[in-house]
């Protein structure tokens, strides 16, 4: 019998863009959700994107997760035109970074009305709150803010435990897929998701993530196997350059690349 999207064997494709000021701890919630370790310091220069098998309530996904580095002359179409989901992280012990947050999250509103007929799923994330004795933005700032701008609020220290990063990966996933479910069901010939694709030929409860067969019909154009050795939890790939006068990267490795090498 062939295998539709929705069955139980087939493997779906969820894009997640990490999002947030400089040293908000975007790396250190991507790492931590990926590996389950926290680890200190990574380069900041790196905008990498990562790729995670999960499966969540007997359905298996294909999680992509771009680890974004903001700087100017970077296009947020890179991850606008891409991300299902959006993680806008804050650092509590920081107001400027929930300002950049706040407006960050008015980008993703404002493209929503103006571009896009669909609806993504976009979390606030106030991290850091082991700092607590350091803290500029209360938490009833971070929940009204996320309010206001429609997106779910958490408050989360990547130090400590993974269930809690874990869930906050669940839960967004979830949502994301009840909508996608929902916009399938409501039009006979819905416009297609950043990451309307569909991974097949992965064995159920198989832990690798170098799958036999990839279709994608992803807007950012294809994608790289990695040079990652296999049978690793992860895969690193480099996305297409989305802006003409892209910087290109000079930095060797990637910061999971890194994290392999200890
Ligand atoms: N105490 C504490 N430190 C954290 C937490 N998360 C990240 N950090 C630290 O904050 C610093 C910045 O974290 P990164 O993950 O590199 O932040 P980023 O947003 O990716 O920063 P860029 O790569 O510059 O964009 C690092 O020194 C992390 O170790 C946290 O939950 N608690």
């Amino acid at each position: 019998m062939p295998r539709t999207r929705n069955s139980r064997n087939s493997v779906q494709e969820v894009h997640i863009a990490v999002l947030g000021m400089n040293r908000s701890g975007k790396s250190a919630l991507t790492v931590k959700y990926i590996t389950r370790r926290f680890i200190t310091e990574y380069d900041p220069n790196l905008e990498d994107t990562y790729c995670k098998h999960e499966s969540i309530h007997g359905h298996e996904y294909m999680v992509w997760i771009m680890d974004t580095v903001e700087s100017k002359g970077k296009d947020p179409m890179r991850y606008l035109a891409w991300a299902d989901i959006y993680l806008v992280v804050y650092d509590i012990t920081s107001q400027l970074s929930f300002q950049y947050a706040e407006n960050l999250l008015k980008q993703i509103n404002q493209h929503e009305h103006a571009l896009c007929v669909r609806q993504h799923v976009t979390s606030l994330i106030g991290n850091k709150n082991d700092m607590e004795r350091y803290r500029q933005v209360s938490r009833a700032d971070g929940q009204r803010v996320a309010d206001e701008l429609n997106a779910d609020f958490s408050e989360i220290t990547t130090t400590e435990e993974y269930a809690i990063v874990k869930s906050l990966f669940h839960k967004a996933i979830t949502n994301s897929i009840s909508r996608r479910m929902r916009a399938v069901d409501r039009s006979p010939s819905p416009r297609m998701y950043s990451s309307d694709s569909e991974v097949v030929g992965i064995p159920r409860g198989k832990s690798t993530f170098t799958p036999p067969l990839l279709k994608s019909t992803s807007r950012t154009g294809g994608f790289r196997r990695s040079k990652s050795p296999k049978h690793r939890e992860t895969l690193k790939h480099s996305l297409p350059p989305v802006a003409p006068n892209a910087k290109t990267k000079s930095s060797p490795g990637s910061k999971l690349f890194k994290l392999f090498q200890n």
